[in-house]
């Protein structure tokens, strides 16, 4: 249970869980984020994220525990939840044939905004995601970065404290996600709202102050990322030489670490692997070819936590690329 009270918190779920039919899909989550804070759900296809996001914007009933944004129970309280919040869909649910001004004006019209204040509001927000430039254009020429873009201003007509945004970058590619980002930070600095997003992308998660680490259906560990990386703790080694055999005998004999030999190398961890490679070549008297020393990533946490590495949807490891080996 959560120890701060639901009203000094973004979101608070007290033992919040979701079953379809006999299948649970989330189960006995607590989750405490405060407000003002960029807070990351991280977790593989599957696990649970859209699920808890939907039941945290009122579209989907829990069918246990209890979930309150802004202090307002999401059941009880429908309505002052959905006047609080913004939403950013996974898949777009732009009109193409409107452009980006008439989307913005349109949704405004929606939700009751007077006019005049509507053309404000939708110009700062224009200026905000960086399209003012290309309000006049029809959504179907944008870029598919121009389109999320569009749907972050569209989540934010309401003013919303809290925008969840579900998979915020899946799809668009590595600069747009980059670009994306500066946007959102930009907003968190300048609104000082909430941003509640789900990812299993690990370069997003790098991007948050807070992630719940989640795999089917629970939490495995929360914390921001530079916390959860320094639990996990050591670096790994990977020393190519002459007789990797000879070299690995030799770290365990000498260094008194665990070191095994395989098609890469002699792979070894290590608390600091910087000052440990000058120490080994020094001593070893087995030439070194090439040594890498990786400090643990987001996946390495996931992989100490699950026993899994985070997949992508097309079903790999995520590789150096995807992950951007951002520390
Ligand atoms: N409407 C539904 N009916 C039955 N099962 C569902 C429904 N929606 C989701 N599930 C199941 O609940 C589990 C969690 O799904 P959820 O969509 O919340 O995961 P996720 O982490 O958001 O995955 P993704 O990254 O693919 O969106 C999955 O096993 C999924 O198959």
């Amino acid at each position: 249970m959560a120890t701060a009270t639901a009203e000094d918190l973004a979101v608070r779920t007290d033992d919040l869980g979701k079953t379809y039919g006999d299948r649970p899909a989330v189960i006995g989550l607590d989750l405490a984020v405060p407000r003002g804070v960029t807070f990351g759900f991280l977790g593989p296809n599957g696990a649970g994220k859209t699920t808890t996001l939907s039941m945290l914007c009122t579209l989907l009933r829990p069918t246990a525990g209890r979930a309150f944004v802004g202090g307002h129970d999401v059941v009880r309280e429908p309505h002052a939840v959905r006047e609080r919040i913004g939403l950013v869909f996974q898949e777009t649910t732009l009109d193409l044939d409107l452009t980006a001004r008439e989307a913005l004006r349109f949704h405004a019209e929606l939700f009751g905004t007077p006019w005049r204040q509507s053309r404000r509001t939708v110009a700062a927000l224009l200026e905000l995601v960086g399209l003012t430039e290309s309000q006049g254009r029809p959504v179907r020429e944008f870029s598919g970065g121009m389109r999320r873009r569009l749907e972050i201003a569209r989540g934010l007509l309401t003013a919303p404290q809290v925008l969840f945004l579900d998979e915020p970058t899946t799809g668009l590619d590595p600069q747009t996600r980059t670009v994306i980002w500066e946007h959102l930070h930009r907003l968190r600095e300048e609104r000082g709202i909430t941003l509640f997003l789900t990812t299993h992308h690990l370069e997003e998660a790098e991007n948050c102050d807070r992630l719940a680490i989640i795999d089917n259906g629970q939490i495995e560990v929360e914390g921001s990322p530079a916390e959860l990386k320094a639990e996990v703790g050591d670096d790994t080694v990977v020393l190519r030489t002459c007789d990797d055999a000879g070299a690995a005998l030799l770290v365990r004999e000498r260094f008194g670490v665990a070191a095994s030999s395989g098609p890469d190398g002699v792979r070894l961890s290590v608390s600091d692997g910087a000052a440990f490679v000058p120490k080994f070549c020094a001593e070893a008297g087995i030439p070194v070819l090439s040594a890498t020393v990786t400090p643990p990533s987001l996946d390495d946490v996931f992989l100490h936590h699950t026993g899994r590495t985070i997949r992508t949807e097309r079903g790999g490891p995520l590789t150096v690329d995807d992950v951007g080996r951002r520390r």
